[in-house]
């Protein structure tokens, strides 16, 4: 199975994003450059967090733009699995890849500690690893990762099974709408989530609960390509 990182100017979690697919499953994983529009030989796109462009504008506003998320659309569209962690949720939004807005934070302060985090949905190519309700130990380190969404979009949501995680009661470090800290497009294979389980795939981190999501990744992977193989 073969990995894109992403890296825009400003990146600064492409580094631990790399490692922890190496360290986690092994991979083949690529750097890929913001300017570079052809993402066919990847299986998975990972946005990783940061500051692109400067947070110029607002976080992830200006990435959308790029070569490289013209073929993340595409990507998306073809069923790939595409996830976008802290800034990379930030610009999978702004796409338009996922719905809703990330706003500054509720107490106008960067928040930079571990969360705990409740698996809602086990559902997805990102989660099946993680039992449904699995309340997992994950960090978060941003100024804006106040989700915000429309009551119809909240509600559609909801009705989907689109929020993948959500901070665990009383522990909503940014004053999310429903307490969500991860959510999926509607055909899921798009998740973006404020936490980074990257930084979350050694004790010595401080917690390796992130691990589960990349070998789900993988095992979801194989399962649908074992299949196509035997048709
Ligand atoms: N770690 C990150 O990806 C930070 C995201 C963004 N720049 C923010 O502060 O909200």
């Amino acid at each position: 199975m073969n990995f894109a990182v992403l890296v825009f100017p400003g990146s600064n979690c492409d580094i631990d994003m790399y490692k922890a697919i190496e360290d986690t499953i092994g991979q083949p994983v690529d750097y890929v450059w913001h300017t570079d529009g052809d993402l066919s030989k990847y299986d998975c796109i990972l946005v990783p967090g940061g500051f692109s462009y400067g947070d110029y504008l607002r976080c992830g506003a200006i990435a959308q733009f790029t070569n490289v998320m013209k073929a993340v659309v595409k990507a998306a569209e073809e069923g790939k699995y595409i996830l976008g962690i802290c800034n990379g949720f930030q610009v999978l939004t702004e796409a338009r890849l996922l719905p809703g807005a990330l706003l500054r934070n509720n107490g106008m302060k960067f928040r930079c500690h571990q969360t705990l985090l409740r698996v809602e949905n086990n559902n997805t190519a990102f989660t099946r690893d993680y039992a449904e309700g699995e309340l997992i130990e994950i960090p978060i380190a941003h100024g804006e990762g106040n989700y915000y969404c429309d009551e119809a979009t909240l509600k559609e949501l909801q009705e989907n099974n689109q929020i993948v995680f959500r901070y665990e009661a009383g522990n909503n470090p940014n004053g999310s709408l429903d307490d969500i800290a991860g959510i999926s497009n509607k055909a899921g294979n798009v998740v973006g989530m404020m936490p980074h389980p990257e930084r979350a795939v050694h004790e010595i981190l401080g917690s390796a609960d992130g691990k589960k999501m990349f070998t789900s990744i993988l095992s979801a992977w194989r399962e649908k390509h074992d299949a196509a193989a035997i048709r």
